[in-house]
């Protein structure tokens, strides 16, 4: 269903009166706006320390689920000392930073390398990620279909997954999944117990939003894209802080 479908969610106070809740976020569309490209986003000010002050207020019940990297989200939002998923919830911390199950392995060079071509040959932005590398064709959105279809011919003779995003996308090792990373934060404290609530803009949250509403919770989806997962939907970023209270 289109997200301008969907109800806005409740507010959070009502829900958190009905017992605990669990929120998952997004990163990129979700708590800072899209850009041009993947090193140009600004950031709000002091995100990581008003993320760091709800995950207090909810127990330590919050955790970033990201396509990006920990180090590159790490780079970008500053120093979290919250749960976080990144690598498309491959790579799972918690708030101390301990590791949640294992660290994923990068991809072969050899991939990079013919991903890196495509990129070479068609204007598209490559970005080389610690477990994975996409290919950006927001600057050559023509070639769009053309990258994509090339790289999932790669993926397929190579046992990848191809994620695909916002004008992006990206060969990754299977397993890289954000609805695993919620089903592998909801089994422990202290997270499990609560309602899962998964918080995203881009079609790899659909995973999140499936596997929190599986779990007796719900999505909420934001921007235009139509979802078929979610339950709420939330216009903007802006208005994604404002529902959270950041
Ligand atoms: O799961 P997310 O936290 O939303 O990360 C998804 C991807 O986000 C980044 O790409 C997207 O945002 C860029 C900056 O706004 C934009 O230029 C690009 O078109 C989007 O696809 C990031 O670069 C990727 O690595 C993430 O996988």
């Amino acid at each position: 269903m289109s997200s301008g479908q969907l109800p806005p969610p409740p507010p959070l106070d009502a829900l958190l009166a009905t017992g605990d809740v669990s929120l998952f976020l997004d990163f990129d569309g979700t708590l800072v706006d899209i850009a041009s490209g993947p090193d140009s986003i600004d950031v709000p000010d002091n995100l990581a320390a008003r993320l760091g002050a709800l995950s207090k207020s909810l127990g330590g019940r919050l955790a970033l689920v990201s396509g990006r990297g920990l180090d590159n989200l790490g780079q970008h939002a500053g120093a979290l000392g919250i749960a976080r998923a990144g690598s498309h919830g491959a790579e799972r911390v918690l708030a101390d930073g301990s590791a949640l199950g294992d660290t994923p392995q990068p991809l072969d060079p050899d991939i990079v390398r013919q991903l890196k071509a495509i990129a070479d040959a068609s204007g598209a932005l490559f970005e080389r990620k610690s477990f994975g590398a996409a290919l950006h064709y927001r600057a050559v959105p023509e070639k769009g279909p053309g990258i994509a279809s090339e790289a999932l011919a790669i993926a397929q003779a190579d046992g990848l997954v191809a994620k695909h995003g916002k004008c992006v996308v990206e060969l990754v090792r299977p397993g890289a999944d954000k609805g695993a990373a919620v089903a592998a934060f909801m089994e422990i404290a202290p997270f499990s117990g609560s309602k899962p609530v998964f918080i995203g803009d881009d079609v790899t949250d659909e995973d999140g939003f499936a596997k929190a509403h599986e779990m007796g919770g719900f999505g909420i989806a934001i921007g235009e894209r139509e979802s078929q997962n979610a339950q709420f939907a939330l216009d903007t970023v802006r208005d994604v802080h404002e529902w959270l209270g950041l």
